[in-house]
């Protein structure tokens, strides 16, 4: 856990309110590899720790060296087998949940090139699914949400505030962005 203040790669005190800048954060990717050819979406069936058995993209916690986007590559690589060059920028989504007083910072990103094919890992089953018909119902209850903006080509800033479920969610904030560069 970094100072979300002091630390750069943190971006979500932008768009927070004092109370929630306050909270100490912790920095995550979340990466979507993208086969544009045949309109679908490799996600991975989590299989242990947070949000084991949902579906989700592939991403974790950045470490305390790298960029978020040379985060993103390598989780994606860790996880799914693909290695991508780079990761384009979709979203940044700020999580609070009742139960902890920490909040997840987690940077969104698409792999629209990339090599290899995907394995199953200890942490992640991989599986193709078509853009259009996503399983929502298998996936954390925000990604519907803030889903069809990405598949719009939209940036966006989503804030979501869950119960200790980890499934009902309380309060919620989205919004399309022009950029998603808070330096500027
Ligand atoms: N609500 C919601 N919607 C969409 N995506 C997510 C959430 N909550 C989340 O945590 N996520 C994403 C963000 C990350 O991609 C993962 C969580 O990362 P995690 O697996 O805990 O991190 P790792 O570094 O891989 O964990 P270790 O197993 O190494 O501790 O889910």
């Amino acid at each position: 856990m970094t100072d979300a203040v002091t630390d750069p790669r943190f971006v979500g005190w932008h768009v927070e309110d004092d109370a929630h800048r306050a909270m100490p954060h912790r920095l995550y990717t979340l990466v979507f590899p993208m086969d544009s050819a045949r309109s679908r979406v490799l996600l991975g069936m989590k299989k242990r720790g947070f949000g084991s058995g949902k579906l989700n993209g592939f991403g974790g916690k950045v470490e305390p060296a790298e960029t978020v986007e040379q985060g993103a590559i390598r989780e994606l690589a860790e996880e799914s087998g693909l290695v991508a060059a780079a990761a384009a920028r979709c979203g940044l989504l700020l999580f609070y949940f009742e139960d902890s007083p920490v909040a997840m910072e987690v940077h969104v990103f698409q792999a629209r090139e990339y090599s290899g094919v995907p394995v199953e890992t200890d942490e992640m089953r991989p599986e193709w699914f078509g853009v259009d018909s996503m399983p929502f119902d298998r996936m954390w209850a925000d990604d519907h949400i803030w889903w069809p903006l990405m598949m719009r080509g939209d940036l966006f800033v989503g804030r979501f505030w869950f119960k200790a479920d980890q499934v009902t969610i309380t309060r919620s904030e989205l919004d399309r962005v022009d950029s998603l560069d808070f330096a500027q």
